[in-house]
């Protein structure tokens, strides 16, 4: 096994991302501007130093099983070489277990963090770092908006996961209504059936392959591209008041989904007027505790910076 060098630092910087994005079942993704950012210092083996501030301060572990670490070691294992002592320090913004992909996220700065320790011996490409995170997470449509930012279209192949990165159209706004319940993306996953209709499946094909048109090109169809039958009813049980304001939404005319695993909202709206309407909406049928926040979409992508050791900027 190789070894990483010494008191190496790298800065890594990632965007929350919201997946499926109604008929797009773990293909499609979007990247928002809040972000979760984190530097990363190889040190002497044995030492493990974990310091958290923001989301997940009080709840996150500070040993091996932090979802960074075992990302990093992940990645390292995959690259043959040892994982070194580490000294993290984690500033977080993206709510966890609400379907903006904290997860993903996590598990992409662990990628990314380490693809920059050993940036001096190795190169990584943009599919190879696809398929580092997509192990870990098990789905790549948060963790390809995550890496590459914008929309991404996210598919396995027989080579292992690939994304296609695809711009946003300016008018496109998107509001997240974020409640303060949590939903693991386990046991949403475990909601769904081994098999859908025929008729849904078509139905979905056609909302998803709309969908791509309406935010790159068109953003009047958004409305009727957001529609699904293949996840949202599947799991509206467990989270009721999820599907009861995206109900609401609807009845309004705004395109309304579940973001990611849910419980949060997400309104893709054709406008920042229309974003406004969704607001005011979205807080006369809100029915427990809800913030709302309105990210631009993110661009770029995660990004690391090597701060010291032989010093270069990575971006993918
Ligand atoms: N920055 C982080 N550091 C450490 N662990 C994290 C971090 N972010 C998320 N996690 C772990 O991931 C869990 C949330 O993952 P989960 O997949 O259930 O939801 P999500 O990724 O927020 O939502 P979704 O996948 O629907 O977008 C957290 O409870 C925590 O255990
Ligand atoms: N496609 C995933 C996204 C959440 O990680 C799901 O809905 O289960």
């Amino acid at each position: 096994m190789k070894q990483v060098e010494q008191a190496r630092r790298v800065e890594v910087k990632v965007p929350a991302t919201s997946a499926n994005l109604g008929p797009g079942f773990d293909t499609l993704g979007l990247a928002l501007a809040v972000y979760d950012t984190l530097v990363v210092e190889s040190a002497p083996a044995g030492v493990l130093e974990i310091d958290v501030e923001g989301v997940g301060a009080e709840s996150v572990p500070r040993d091996a099983s932090h979802l960074v670490v075992q990302s990093i070691e992940h990645t390292l294992t995959g690259l043959g070489y040892e994982l070194p002592g580490l000294r993290i320090r984690a500033v977080n913004t993206i709510p966890h277990g609400r379907g903006m992909g904290s997860s993903g996220a996590a598990i992409v700065s662990g990628v990314m963090a380490a693809a920059a320790l050993v940036s001096n011996d190795v190169e990584l490409d943009a599919d190879t770092l696809l398929r580092f995170a997509t192990e870990l997470e098990g789905h790549p449509d948060n963790v390809a908006p995550c890496l590459f930012g914008g929309l991404t279209i996210a598919w396995v192949g027989e080579n292992g996961p690939r994304s296609k990165q695809l711009l946003v159209h300016r008018g496109v706004s998107p509001i997240v209504l974020i409640p303060t319940e949590t939903m693991s993306t386990k046991l949403a996953r475990s909601l769904q059936p081994e098999s859908v209709p025929h008729a849904d499946a078509i139905f979905n094909l056609s909302r998803s392959a709309l969908l791509v048109a309406a935010l790159v090109q068109s953003p009047e169809l958004l409305f009727e591209a957001t529609e699904d039958r293949l996840h949202q009813s599947y799991r509206a049980s467990a989270m009721p008041f999820t599907s009861g304001l995206v109900a609401e939404l609807r009845a309004a005319g705004l395109p309304a989904v579940v973001s990611g695993a849910g419980p949060s909202v997400l309104v893709l709206c054709e406008s920042p007027e229309q974003r406004l309407r969704a607001a005011a909406v979205a807080e006369a049928n809100m029915q427990t505790e809800w913030s709302a926040i309105m990210p631009a979409v993110d661009f770029l992508g995660a990004t690391v910076e090597v701060l010291s050791g032989d010093a270069a900027t990575l971006s993918v």
